[in-house]
Parts: structure tokens; C-alpha cells; sequence
């Protein structure tokens, strides 16, 4: 599967300018992740990729033939969990993934749900209501309703928000396993989410793509703009540099800084990608 993103720009009815110009290739096999701050437009690049909307000007291609005119195909390949997801409290997990693969015309229902039940260790829950479940447990049910029928596309915004560290890295081997024939698009605030899995990561701000590539090129962006400085008792950091990590020591306080200008007394460190992140987030608003 072959998605290509043209000139794509959302204004909202409120006149807000969500997505301006966005032009982006995803190609199968791949994890993607979308980063952004908050408002950054991720959830409506998603929303008009799933054409759960309707862009202002702009169009996207799946393969070789418009979205909007093969909405019957991209239904059949899709798996998407939107940010809010309304569960159906009074049925049980069972139940609920019945109700979405008859939604989705799966034909041998029970072992596609058996399947994604056991994908997201949902099997000692699947009697139980959804009323009942934690909300760790809730967003693996959203999670595996995504996954029923094995899409060749699934897209998840925000897939690990309430999910505890040990189920944040079960989750994370599941989407890098699920991606190795499929694309996966997930949007996180969590750089540690993309960071062992993403081969390709999309950085949005302001509605436009600042940064489309690999975790590596991103990384290589920052290289010599992080740094390590030693503050003296009331010595502040110039607002030109973005602070990562502040450390109390016997000597005063040390910060890891990233700038556009390193200062000259800085001792230059290899980037991390939160770093790099920071970097071009921060950028905008630095001095270069
Ligand atoms: N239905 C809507 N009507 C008007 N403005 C909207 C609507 N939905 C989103 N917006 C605005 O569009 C911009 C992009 O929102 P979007 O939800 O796509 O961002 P996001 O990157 O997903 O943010 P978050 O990480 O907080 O979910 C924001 O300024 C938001 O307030």
C-alpha cells in the first residue's frame, strides 16, 4: 500500500488553520510516528486520512486512485483508534469486538477476535464488561477492535496514553510486529514510544511538516547544537537556549541545553531524540 499526501490544508469552520500544505509518502512496510506538540494538527491529519473529514484544499491517494473515491476500499483496509474512543459499557469485551467485526463485514468473526484478544492480553478480560475494566485495560480494547480483520492500514492517535511502562513496551512490539507487512501511523507525545520502533518519523507544528525521515536524519539534525553547561550559584541559562535536564551537583547546577548558538563553554554531547526533537520544536522560537 502506497498513501501519498498532496497539498493537503484544513481550515475548520471556526476559521482555524489546522494542517496548511501538508505533502507526505508513506509506503507499507512501515511504523510511522507522529509527533507534535499539543494543537500541532495530528489528530486531523489522521482524521482526514481515515476521511473522517473532508480537507479544505488538497487530496490524498491511496495507491494509485483518490481517497474520497475509494472510501469502499479504504473501510475494508482500515484499522483506526481515534483519541476519544466510546466504548459500549454494558457489553463485555466479546461482545463489543463481535459488534465491530460485524461492523466491519469480518466473516469468520470469532477467530479474528480471538486473534486480537490474544494480541493485546485481553483474554482473561473477554467475559467482562467494559464498565468494569481499567483504563489501561479499555485503550487495549480500543487497540484490538483496530486491529480486527488485519488491515493494511491502521492508524492510532495517542494509543498509549493510560497504559502503564510494561504495557507501553508490549504495546510498542506489537505495533513494530503488526508493521512488518502493513503501514502503522501512530501519533504520541512519547518520544521513548517511536524511539526503538519508528522507521520513519513525521514531526508537525503549526500545521506544516517540519520533519519527515528516520529517527538517524533526525538525530544528525541536532549533532553540535546539545551541550552540557555548569551554572554558578545565580547564574541563569540565556532564554536563546532550551534546557533538557537540569541536575543539582555539589558543584552548582548542571544543565543539558539545546541551541541553535551553543555557548563556547558548553561541552558538546551526542544528541539523544528527545534532543533532536526539542531542537526543531524549539528552533522556531531560537535564535540561529
Ligand atoms: N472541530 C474543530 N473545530 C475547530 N478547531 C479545531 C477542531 N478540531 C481541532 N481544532 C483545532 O485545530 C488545531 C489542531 O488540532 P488537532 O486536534 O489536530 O491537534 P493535535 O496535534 O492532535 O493536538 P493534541 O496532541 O492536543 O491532540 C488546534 O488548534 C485545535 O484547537
Amino acid at each position: 500500500m502506497k498513501i501519498s499526501i498532496e497539498n493537503l490544508s484544513m481550515t475548520y469552520p471556526t476559521g482555524k488553520r489546522a494542517l496548511q500544505d501538508i505533502s507526505l509518502k508513506l509506503e507499507s512496510p512501515n511504523l510511522i510516528g507522529l509527533l507534535g506538540p499539543n494543537g500541532a494538527g495530528k489528530s486531523t491529519l489522521m482524521k482526514l486520512l481515515v476521511a473522517g473529514l473532508l480537507p479544505t484544499s488538497g487530496k490524498i491517494m491511496l495507491d494509485d486512485s483518490p481517497l474520497l473515491q475509494d472510501e469502499k476500499r479504504l473501510k475494508g483496509s482500515l484499522g483506526y483508534l481515534p483519541q476519544s474512543f466510546g466504548l459500549y459499557d454494558e457489553l463485555t469485551v466479546w461482545q463489543f469486538l463481535d459488534y465491530m467485526a460485524a461492523l466491519k463485514g469480518i466473516s469468520d468473526s470469532k477467530d479474528a477476535i480471538r486473534k486480537v484478544i490474544e494480541a493485546t492480553n485481553l483474554t482473561e478480560k473477554r467475559r467482562s464488561r467494559i464498565r468494569t475494566l481499567s483504563g489501561g485495560q479499555r485503550q487495549r480494547v480500543g487497540i484490538a477492535q483496530a486491529l480486527l480483520g488485519s488491515p493494511d492500514l491502521l492508524i492510532f492517535d495517542e494509543p498509549t496514553v493510560g497504559l502503564d511502562p510494561e504495557e507501553r513496551i508490549n504495546f510498542r512490539n506489537l505495533f513494530s510486529q503488526t508493521a512488518r507487512d502493513k503501514i502503522v501511523l501512530l501519533s504520541t507525545h512519547i518520544i521513548e514510544d517511536v524511539q526503538s520502533v519508528c522507521n520513519q518519523l513525521i514531526i508537525i507544528n503549526h500545521g506544516r511538516v517540519l520533519f519527515s525521515g528516520t529517527p538517524e536524519e533526525l538525530i544528525a539534525l541536532a549533532q553540535g547544537h546539545v551541550g552540557i553547561i555548569q551554572l554558578q550559584a545565580g547564574q541563569e541559562v540565556s532564554s536563546n537556549h532550551h534546557i533538557t535536564a537540569r541536575v543539582n551537583t555539589s558543584q552548582g547546577v548542571q544543565c543539558r541545553i539545546v541551541s541553535g548558538d551553543l555557548p563556547s563553554f558548553a561541552q558538546v554531547v551526542e544528541p539523544t531524540l528527545e534532543d533532536a526533537y526539542m531542537y526543531l520544536i524549539a528552533g522556531e522560537g531560537m535564535e540561529q
